[in-house]
């Protein structure tokens, strides 16, 4: 079958190469010349050595990366679907681009099928109408499904074959050809919805589910310390029961999708309430580092702190709104307490002095104020270091040399991954979440 990808980032590139290796002559149509030239030359954007493998297999197939956008028989849009900071709604701009130009190549009998994470009710009221420009009855003249992507970043070509999918359709002859395509190309269970919105609902609550539970283990984490426990040893135990399987606490909850996803769900509805609550949860836990690197510190202000990951979880190179970054603005922009706020709670300020940045998996980029820099030079000189990425790297970080690098002996572990004993003999004051 002759298939169009529209937007070949992270999710498009791997889903193209899906099918580009299952024998279908695939088109990956992506405005980003850039991008298309490097996949041209075989340069795929990835750090996940079997993706890139598994794309290089699909450019010796049938897979075409592209500028233009091509008839097919199928249509897959995959492209972004930002938030509004302010607002918390979803920006469907690009789903609504990408749907005038599937719409501008469509003809009778063809598939279009929605991957992008879109609030509930989008295939059907947004993506429907736009397609209908084709002067072609969605339904009648094509077909139109939501088949939402579930892989896990860091292990896509994995998940992409093997994990369960949901498919529905604006009607059951569209969800019955989505679900005959991807049948033969993956290994999970093809589960169907009742419609389309069903299946975009399914979708959000999965990451909600995830963003909440993440948000027990956290605010377990902040009552845990007001006890002066260890809120992991606690819930290790937690977990022996059969029926409990509590998550692990961190900084906050990062990413381009957990942190975004649970507002979608509230798009149309006013019913939010423990979802809602759960976000300020997970975002308030750069609060806790900061009240933790000030226990330890007596006064945050004019202290050098070094910032170790602002990668959105570990060993990972994507730092889309992550608990780093969050860390590093705050710091970086607060201002001293008023003098009588200052007084109240024994005379400290917040204002620190420098903030140095180091991630082995993220790059420096333009678009960002953020200058990463090597170990060396972010614990140089530092009072303390915050660890805000699980990054394996970071366990391999000598104590004897930081502390000799580092003026002060302040580490807070916010993924508990190094060994605190080691950390302490080296005559750190070690503190983890
Ligand atoms: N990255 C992830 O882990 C997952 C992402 N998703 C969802 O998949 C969708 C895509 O996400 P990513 O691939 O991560 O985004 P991405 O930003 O990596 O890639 C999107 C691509 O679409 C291209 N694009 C923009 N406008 C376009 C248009 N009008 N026509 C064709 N291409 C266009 C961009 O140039 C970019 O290359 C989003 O809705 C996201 O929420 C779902 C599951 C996992
Ligand atoms: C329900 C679910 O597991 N959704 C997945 C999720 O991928 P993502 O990489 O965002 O998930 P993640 O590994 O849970 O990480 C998200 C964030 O949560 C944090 N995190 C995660 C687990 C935990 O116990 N504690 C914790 O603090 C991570 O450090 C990270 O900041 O969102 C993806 C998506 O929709 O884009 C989705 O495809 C993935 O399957």
């Amino acid at each position: 079958m002759k298939i169009c990808v529209h937007g070949i980032g992270y999710i498009g590139l791997a889903t193209a190469a899906l099918f580009a290796n299952n024998g279908h002559d695939v088109v990956g149509y992506d405005p980003n010349e850039k991008l298309v030239e490097e996949l041209r030359a075989g340069n795929p954007r990835t750090t996940e050595d079997d993706l890139r493998e598994y794309v290089l297999d699909a450019l010796d197939e049938d897979f075409e990366p592209s500028n233009e956008v091509v008839e097919a028989d199928c249509h897959i849009i995959c492209v972004p679907t930002p938030y509004e900071e302010e607002s918390k709604r979803a920006d469907l701009s690009y789903v609504e681009m990408a749907g005038q130009t599937v719409a501008e190549h469509l003809r009778e009998g063809d598939m279009v099928i929605l991957e992008s994470t879109v609030p509930p009710g989008t295939t059907e009221e947004v993506l429907a109408p736009i397609l209908a420009a084709a002067e072609l009855t969605p339904g009648r003249d094509f077909s139109l499904s939501h088949c939402p992507e579930t892989v896990l970043p860091g292990n896509i070509a994995h998940e992409l074959v093997h994990n369960d999918r949901i498919i529905g359709g604006i009607d059951d002859e569209s969800t019955d050809k989505t679900i005959a395509l991807y049948d033969p190309l993956v290994e999970g269970t093809i589960h169907r919805a009742p419609d389309a919105t069903t299946a975009e609902f399914v979708k959000l609550s999965q990451n909600a589910y995830r963003d909440v539970n993440i948000a027990f283990a956290n605010e377990l984490a902040r009552v845990a310390a007001d006890y002066g426990i260890s809120s992991r040893d606690a819930i290790d135990l937690a977990n022996v029961h059969p029926r409990v399987d509590i998550l692990n606490p961190g900084p906050g909850v990062g990413g381009h999708c957990l942190p975004i996803d649970p507002w979608f769900l509230g798009q149309f509805s006013d019913s939010l309430n423990l979802i809602e609550s759960a976000r300020r949860v997970n975002d308030g836990m750069i609060d806790f580092v900061i009240e933790l690197l000030e226990d330890e510190l007596s006064s945050l202000e004019n202290a050098d702190i070094a910032v170790l990951g602002v990668a959105y979880k570990g060993n990972v190179d994507d730092a889309r709104h992550s608990p780093g970054l969050r860390l590093v603005e705050r710091l970086t922009t607060m201002e001293p307490r008023e003098v009588g706020a200052a007084a109240a709670d024994g005379g400290q300020t917040r204002a620190c002095g420098s903030v140095r940045v180091h991630d082995p998996h993220v790059e420096s980029d333009e678009s960002s104020d953020i200058d990463i820099v090597d170990l060396e030079t972010a614990l140089d000189g530092a009072d303390a270091v915050v660890v805000c990425a699980g990054h394996d790297a970071f366990c391999d970080i000598n104590p004897a040399e930081a502390a000799d690098l580092m003026d002060g002996r302040v580490i807070v572990d916010s993924f508990s991954i190094l060994d605190a004993v080691t950390w302490r003999e080296h005559g750190f004051d070690y503190a983890a979440i």
